[in-house]
């Protein structure tokens, strides 16, 4: 393990900033000459309105279909969508937001109350130390498991500010609740019996929730905020603010996420890429670094219960189609392991 990197991770980011040091060169992704100055286009992600796949909605057949094919087409191409009309209110997301702001802004002292060890994933802090070779990320994050209850450890959970754990209680409600209207809806768009994909998630799907937190950088050029990656998770439900940051790799070329205010990003990870023997994609991301402006982003990962086995569900593996993956179980543990050495681990699902 390398022990710069422990030392740098000793440290957060924020303070580095505070300081006003430069970053360490264990920060830089690029070198100088590649660095790059060219603003990324925008990502012309479809916006899905949710409230068409409500039961309790008036909505004729043909709306909910065209739809559920605009869901489909985008979860092919983009692996992600931008949800409108989910139910949750606006002012809650400002309010949640805004309380996420608050935490990072609070002092240190009080932060670290919930700091994690170096090694350790839950609670403040940042990232296990990568293996060696791998650049570290300009950010500082909270880490927490939200669902199952049983495996939240509270202790963790922010007490300051005061409307935190409240919050993030409240925001894990629904968050079961859009879970379950997107899983449902991404079967139907498929022509699949709608609790299929559930049904692979099981009860006890994880919920977890990452605060990210990426300061400004003077060298928004060669540092990144976080690096290029795709996610281990069923899927992740990505809350952004009003600072652009989040980029989509699509045909070689990296593209801006828009910020939507009342929107949810849903993003799909390498398990429902499974779960849908490839037909959903799940895009590699990243995140820049911006000199003026910090960002924060609140990142649901949604990943199957524990120990269950998931694969290609039946509907979707025919002899035109044969099972493009094999069934696997805890996938995340190997995504990691990957992910520490900067690479992707979905070809260990392939047949
Ligand atoms: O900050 C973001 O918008 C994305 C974060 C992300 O990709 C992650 O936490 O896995
Ligand atoms: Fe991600």
């Amino acid at each position: 393990m390398a022990s710069l990197a422990n030392v740098l991770l000793s440290r957060r980011v924020q303070e580095m900033v505070i300081n006003g040091e430069e970053p360490e060169s264990l920060y830089i992704c690029r070198d100088e000459n590649e660095a790059q100055n060219v603003p990324s286009p925008l990502a012309p992600i479809p916006i899905i309105d949710l409230n068409l796949f409500s039961s309790s909605t008036t909505k004729t057949e043909e709306e909910e279909e065209e739809e559920l094919q605009k869901l489909k087409s985008a979860l092919c191409s983009w692996g992600c969508f931008q949800a409108i009309n989910h139910g949750i209110p606006s002012c809650f997301l400002d309010e949640f937001r805004q309380v996420t702001r608050e935490f990072f802004q609070l002092p240190m002292e009080e932060k670290n109350k919930y700091c994690k060890g170096i090694e350790e994933v839950e609670g403040y802090g940042g990232d296990p130390s990568p293996e060696e070779g791998q650049f570290l990320d300009w950010q500082d994050r909270l880490f927490l498991t939200v669902y199952p209850h049983d495996l939240r450890d509270t202790k963790i959970w922010p007490q300051n500010p005061k409307s935190f754990r409240e919050d993030l209680e409240s925001y894990t409600c629904k968050m079961r609740i859009v879970t379950e209207i997107v899983s449902k809806s991404m079967a139907k768009s498929l022509q699949l019996e709608e609790h299929c994909f559930l049904n692979q998630f099981g009860e006890r799907a994880a919920m977890q929730a990452r605060f990210n937190y990426y300061p400004c950088c003077q060298r928004p050029d060669i540092v990144l905020g976080l690096k290029p990656h795709a996610d281990g998770t069923g899927y992740t439900i990505i809350l952004q603010d009003e600072v652009e940051g989040l980029q989509i790799l699509r045909n070689q070329q990296w593209f801006t996420v828009p910020t939507l205010p009342n929107a949810l990003l849903i993003l799909m990870g390498d398990q429902m890429e499974i779960m849908t023997n490839g037909i959903f994609k799940s895009p590699v991301h990243r995140v820049v670094t911006d000199r003026e402006k910090e960002r924060t982003s609140i990142a649901v990962f949604y990943t199957p219960e524990k120990h269950k086995e998931i694969g290609p569900v039946d509907g979707l593996v025919h002899e035109e189609r044969p099972a493009v993956f094999k069934k696997v179980k805890d996938y995340e543990i190997t995504h990691w392991e990957y992910y520490q050495r900067g690479m992707r681990a979905l070809h260990i699902a392939h047949v």
